[in-house]
């Protein structure tokens, strides 16, 4: 299960992204916001992040105007490991190397899509089970 989150400047690529999962039968859940009228990301970055952390959802996407501030707030949360990629590259490598169980993007900084390939590759690249990343990750935890 995904869980999915955004705040008014997210609202739009979320609707484009929520229709390439109902594509590829892709469940999730969507933990809002509804409209574009004026939120705090805080409170849809956490409810996301929470649902992560806590088991529910496995991974995550969120999504602002930059991917910044909900990025910031999902990263308090622990257990979470929240990367804003903007490049198919960076979605890649921090599936691989950090097991990333969130991505963040800023629909104001990224074309949907380019997004969507983002998000494709975020969600079908597995971690690498490399040692060194593994130790890396405990690292963090700690
Ligand atoms: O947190 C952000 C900046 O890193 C997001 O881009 C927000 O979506 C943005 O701050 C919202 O801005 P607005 O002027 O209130 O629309």
């Amino acid at each position: 299960m995904l869980a999915i989150a955004c705040d008014h400047g997210g609202y739009g690529l979320k609707q484009e992204i929520l229709g390439y999962l109902d594509a590829h039968n892709i469940a999730y859940k969507d933990f809002g916001c509804d409209s574009t009228e004026a939120v705090d990301y805080p409170e849809y970055g956490r409810r996301a992040a929470m649902a992560v952390a806590n088991g529910e959802c496995d991974k995550g996407i969120i999504i602002c105007g930059t991917g910044i501030g909900i990025s910031i707030t999902a990263n308090k949360v622990p257990g979470i490991r929240c990367a804003l990629c903007h490049d198919c590259f960076s979605a890649a490598a921090t599936r691989e190397h950090n097991d990333a169980n969130m991505l963040a993007l800023g629909a104001r900084v990224i074309g949907a899509g380019h997004a969507l390939k983002v998000v494709e590759t975020f969600l079908n690249t597995p971690f690498s089970n490399d040692e060194r990343h593994i130790r890396r990750i405990e690292l963090i935890e700690k």
